[in-house]
């Protein structure tokens, strides 16, 4: 039999879906369609053609097309959806909770009628309830329906801590539980310089001040902005994830995953380290937490909570 590419879809070809899709395009990681609304089917087949005219000079092969129309995304292995609104300065992520609620539901319809056999990837704020709402339309198996947070938060934690140490961001690592809002638990406890715990590094107080810019990491870079919100970063740990799948890499990585009894928590999605490889999450890891970590876990799972309730 031949072996074929791997077709990835990026639903929404704003900021966040056309840098995630130049990000796939430079890892070879398959063949990409780019889809956004019928209005702005123009525009997302420039970007398409633009960056397929890049291919040869950055010396990868795959095929990039832009469309409206969802029955391009037919057979997709992986859907990474992006559509819907982003935050302005002075929101929060949930004030987009109704209007990208309506735009999450109607694209999960078409991924589900489109590319029943897909690996969803959501990155559509308030991200633990879109995918929430992706996994309850499509119907698809837990495995299968993701949500991206944790890449995020630990790269922005592990960026402050290797500017506060002056080392390599590859030696740091961190480790984010929890809600992709201001709630977000960054555990110290699991988080190292190069097998070295941060607590033997920096001071307390420095380590403090790390968790709480990481905390409203996000907010920082949409004050900045000005109209709208981060996209390079969030798009290299979109890229990372769809990489883990395809190329079944067994990362120990944290993202949003469907809970049924982990850390005490139900019919919820929440940032919790999984396993990630060919089959999606294969695993979510459970930690013992102290009670300080495991309140403050609670807290941020309640947050999350009172969003997917306006959902469910
Ligand atoms: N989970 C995370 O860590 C992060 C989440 N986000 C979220 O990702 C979303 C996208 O952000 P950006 O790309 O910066 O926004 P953007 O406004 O640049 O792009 C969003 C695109 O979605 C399109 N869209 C709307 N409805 C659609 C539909 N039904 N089908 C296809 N496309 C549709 C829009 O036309 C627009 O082009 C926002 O909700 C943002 O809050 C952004 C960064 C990080
Ligand atoms: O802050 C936002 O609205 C976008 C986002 O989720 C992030 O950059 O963490």
């Amino acid at each position: 039999m031949a072996m074929k590419r791997n077709k990835i879809a990026v639903i929404g070809a704003g900021f966040t879906g056309s840098t995630t899709a130049l990000y796939l395009a430079q890892k070879e990681l398959g063949d990409i369609v780019l889809v956004d609304i019928p209005q702005l089917e123009n525009p997302t087949k420039g970007k398409a053609l633009d960056m397929l005219e890049a291919t040869p000079v950055l010396g990868v092969d795959a095929n990039i097309i832009g469309t409206s129309n969802y029955e391009d995304i037919a057979d997709s292995d992986i859907v990474i959806i992006t559509a819907g609104v982003a935050r302005k300065p002075g929101m929060s992520r949930d004030d987009l909770i109704n209007i990208n609620a309506k735009i999450m539901k109607s694209v999960a319809e078409q991924v589900k009628n489109y590319a029943p056999n897909s690996f969803v990837i959501v990155l559509s704020n308030p991200v633990d309830a879109m995918t929430y709402v992706a996994y309850k339309v499509t119907g698809f198996p837990k495995e299968r329906v993701i949500g991206q947070s944790g890449v995020l938060d630990t790269a922005r934690f592990r960026t402050f801590v290797a500017q506060a140490l002056q080392v390599s961001v590859e030696d740091v690592t961190g480790f984010v539980l929890g809600g992709h809002g201001d709630t977000m638990v960054p555990l110290i406890r699991y988080s190292f310089a190069g097998g070295i715990p941060l607590e033997k590094l920096l001071p307390k107080e420095e380590l403090d001040a790390i968790v709480e810019r990481t905390r409203k990491g996000g907010g920082e870079i949409v004050n900045l902005l000005g109209n709208g919100s981060a996209y390079y970063a969030p798009a290299a740990a979109l890229a990372q994830m769809a990489e883990a799948i395809i190329k079944d890499k067994r990362r120990i990585i944290p993202t949003i995953a469907y809970l049924e009894g982990e850390y005490g928590y139900n019919d919820i999605y929440l940032g919790v380290p999984t396993l990630i490889g060919g089959n999606g999450i294969e695993k979510v890891f459970e930690l013992e937490l102290t009670e300080e970590e495991k309140a403050a876990l609670d807290k941020s799972a309640e947050a999350v909570e009172n969003v997917i309730k306006l959902v469910r």
